[in-house]
Order: C-alpha cells, then sequence, then structure tokens
C-alpha cells in the first residue's frame, strides 16, 4: 500500500475516517485528540501531528496543518488521497470589528484571498467558500452548546506581521500596498485575520471536498497589535464546538 509523502501513513492507517478536524498547532492536535474515544498519534513529521481516534463511533482523523496556506494545501491533498472528504478547521485569530471581543467564536463563511497557496488551485476571481454543510454543522455546534458566535467573511492572509498590516515589529514598515488594508477589511465587513482558510476554502471547493472554520479570538485589532491572552479556556471553547460540529456532520 502507498504512503503520501509527507504524512507517511497509507489508506489503511486512517481506519476508513472520511472526516478531519485541521488545527494549525502541532500540540493543539495532541490536546484535541484526547477528546477522542481510543486516541492514537500516527504520525509526527515536520508541522504534521497526525492522530486518529473515534468520535460516536466514526473514525476521525486530527492533523495539524501548521501556519500559512502552502503547509496545510499538503495536509488536505495527502488526506483527501487517504480517503478524508470533510475538513473543519478550528484556529485562532484576530478580530478587527470592535464589536467582537477576544474569546468570542467565529465561524468563517468565506475568505479573502490574501494568501499565495489558493491561486495554485484556482484563479483569484473564483471563491474562497465553505461548504454550506459544514458551516451550518459548526452553527448548530454553537446552538447545541449554547455558545454565542459571530459568523461572517474572514481575510486569511499568508503573513501574520506586513499582510495583517502590523507595524509593531522589526521594522516598523508595512508595503504601501498593504498600508489601510486593515481600515479597508473594516469598511468591507470583514470579520477577522488568520493565515489557512482562503487556502482550506478554495482548495476544498475547487477539489470537491467539504471544509469550514471556526476560531477563537485572541487579539482584538482595534485595541492591540499583539494577542497577550491566555489562550487556554478559548481553545477549550473553539475545541468543543469543532467537536460537536463533527459530530453533527458524521450524524448525517
Ligand atoms: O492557531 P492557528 O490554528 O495556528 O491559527 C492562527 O494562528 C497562527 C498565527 O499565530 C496562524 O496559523 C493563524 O491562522
Ligand atoms: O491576530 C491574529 C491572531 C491569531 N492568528 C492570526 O493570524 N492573527
Amino acid at each position: 500500500m502507498e504512503k503520501v509523502f509527507h504524512l507517511g501513513l497509507c489508506i489503511d492507517d486512517l481506519k476508513g475516517a472520511k472526516l478531519a478536524i485541521v488545527p494549525g498547532d502541532p500540540d493543539r492536535a495532541a490536546r484535541i485528540s484526547q477528546f477522542l474515544d481510543n486516541p492514537t498519534c500516527l504520525a509526527k513529521t515536520r508541522e504534521f501531528h497526525v492522530y486518529l481516534g473515534e468520535l460516536n463511533g466514526h473514525s476521525v482523523v486530527i492533523c495539524s496543518t501548521g501556519i500559512g496556506g502552502p503547509s496545510t494545501s499538503i495536509a488536505v491533498e495527502e488526506l483527501a488521497q487517504l480517503g478524508v472528504h470533510s475538513f473543519l478547521r478550528i484556529g485562532t485569530t484576530g478580530a478587527i470589528q470592535p464589536h467582537i471581543n477576544e474569546g468570542d467564536i467565529l465561524i468563517s463563511q468565506a475568505s479573502v484571498r490574501l494568501d499565495g497557496a489558493s491561486q495554485h488551485f484556482a484563479p483569484l476571481s473564483y471563491p474562497a467558500v465553505s461548504d454550506f454543510f459544514a458551516t451550518q454543522a459548526m452553527v448548530k455546534a454553537c446552538e447545541n452548546l449554547n455558545i454565542d458566535f459571530h459568523i461572517g467573511i474572514t481575510a486569511s492572509s499568508d503573513t501574520f506581521y506586513p499582510g495583517q498590516e502590523r507595524y509593531d515589529t522589526h521594522s516598523g514598515y508595512v508595503p504601501k500596498s498593504l498600508q489601510g488594508s486593515c481600515e479597508e477589511w473594516q469598511k468591507l465587513g470583514v470579520m477577522n485575520y488568520e493565515m489557512e482558510s482562503a487556502t482550506l476554502f478554495t482548495m476544498c471547493a475547487a477539489l470537491g471536498l467539504q471544509a469550514a472554520c471556526v476560531a477563537g479570538v485572541l487579539v482584538n485589532r482595534t485595541r492591540q497589535e499583539i494577542p497577550n491572552v491566555d489562550h487556554g479556556e478559548i481553545e477549550r471553547k473553539s475545541v468543543a464546538v469543532v467537536l460537536e460540529a463533527a459530530k453533527v456532520l458524521l450524524a448525517k
């Protein structure tokens, strides 16, 4: 049986799993796996830490994507080759609207394509749109858990610093083409910045796969540039949402 190149896994390793939960952070993948029945670690290679377990009797994979579109595209492509069809991203994020607070839960309907990797799957005129049913499962999960949420558009950037217009940096300089971009996204009603959903949504839509994204807010960019909150509670809430959404989707 052929192993996929980066994850080093073959189809039988996934025991028929069709759904993957995809956080950016490898350590978060390990923490999420503890909520599955019979969790096992399948691989730890580069940024890709892969766990398998069961949710309500269904095999589920957890696979970290690392930061950004290029590594996300590898994880999604190789998991798809192994039989996965549904991808639920659970991330952290910076809000750019004043009414969205640290600790809030954001569900991305679609993303502004500030990445490069998505252009390797479809031209820029193609939308980075989530899957309706997977996103509906995220909404249902919040309702089931009585968790308030915001739903809307996310700006998904290749970079954490210039692409999200941060000036508190080594050089303090943001290229002219990105100066004022945060205000533009605010005025266009964009909720937040993160770094993987544009690639995830575009490639999944283009390849006939299903994707959704939930994120916990670590910082409100109208008030400060760099997060300084305790991530623990925020992660617990967003992990609860993604696990419940997985159960909702698996029950269909
Ligand atoms: O917490 P994760 O899932 O990594 O998501 C966000 O955090 C990272 C940046 O700090 C980027 O990957 C961004 O999308
Ligand atoms: O501001 C933030 C916080 C988390 N992740 C991001 O990409 N941006």
